[in-house]
């Protein structure tokens, strides 16, 4: 998303070896684990529940420190918290006492951004994710699915390096989870930047992501990552019609039926 470095690494961010072992636990919640995700890549991480996917988030916003191995991102090890990542949990944690326009804008409040280009950011992004008219309701007033745009927008309105999204749909009905997912995708399809998005959901990792990561169960390991070939724009009801569609998600299905996934 923004040119925060002035030649920003090829390479967002990269896994080396990493074991993540937390005090007490009989078992490493990820084990030897490397990866790497491109710049402007939207990379899913998929894998049965408890395999470290979260961990795997953490360790990248800075939040976890490796038991073993190393954590990079822009071509530097990460030794503390991840500033130039963003980050969008499973619940969307707005500030209650914040109207929607006071939420989405507080990371350039933060950042100390001249109150007009705030303003104007503001309104565009609340165009984009579609709450125009909720601009001063405040979290209590919203539905789940409304809130979740909130976070999304006040997420992505700094021009992130890069956006870490741990299940931000999860909760959700079906159709509205649909919804938000095309709006990611044209949303982030428009900024062109890097995305890693933790999710169970088979179909949403092929309709969003470049690369899919599998993991296999607890000690999470990184058991393949599949491209996904759809070109962009993308537009999902076209998607699941495409035999390739359903070729890539027998693929993905076959991984986590097989016996060795389960240990
Ligand atoms: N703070 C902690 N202390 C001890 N163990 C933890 C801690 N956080 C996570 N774990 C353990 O680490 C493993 C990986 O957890 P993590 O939350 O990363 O999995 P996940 O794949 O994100 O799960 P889910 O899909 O259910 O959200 C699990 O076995 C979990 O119990």
């Amino acid at each position: 998303m923004s040119n925060d470095h002035p030649a920003p690494h090829p390479e967002a961010l990269r896994f080396e070896n990493v074991t993540l072992e937390f005090p007490g636990a009989h078992r490493p919640a990820i084990e030897d684990v490397s990866f790497q995700v491109g710049r402007g890549k939207f990379v899913a991480v998929i894998g049965p529940s408890g395999c470290g996917k979260s961990t795997l988030l953490n360790l990248a916003a800075g939040l976890l420190s490796p038991t073993r191995g190393e954590v990079h991102f822009d071509g530097r090890p990460v030794t503390g918290v991840n500033s130039a990542a963003a980050y969008v949990t499973q619940q969307a944690h707005l500030l209650p006492w914040l109207s929607v326009r006071g939420n989405i804008g507080l990371a350039l409040k933060f950042r100390k951004t001249p109150k007009e280009e705030r303003n104007e950011k503001i309104d565009h992004w609340i165009k984009l994710v579609g709450l125009t008219g909720f601009e001063d309701h405040f979290p209590r007033e919203l539905s789940g699915g409304m809130q979740k745009r909130v976070a999304i927008a006040r997420a992505l309105i700094y021009d992130p390096s890069i956006v870490l999204m741990d299940e931000p749909f999860g909760p959700l009905d079906a159709i509205t989870r649909l919804r938000l997912q095309q709006d990611l995708l044209n949303l982030w399809e428009e900024q062109q930047g890097t995305l890693v998005f933790v999710t169970h959901d088979l179909n949403e990792a092929i309709y969003l992501a470049d690369e899919v990561v599998v993991m296999s169960e607890g000690p999470g390991t990184i058991r393949r990552v599949l491209p996904v070939p759809f070109e962009r724009p993308r537009q999902i009801g076209s998607l699941v019609e495409s035999p390739e569609f359903s070729e890539l998600y027998n693929d993905l299905w076959s991984l986590f039926s097989s016996e060795d996934v389960r240990h």
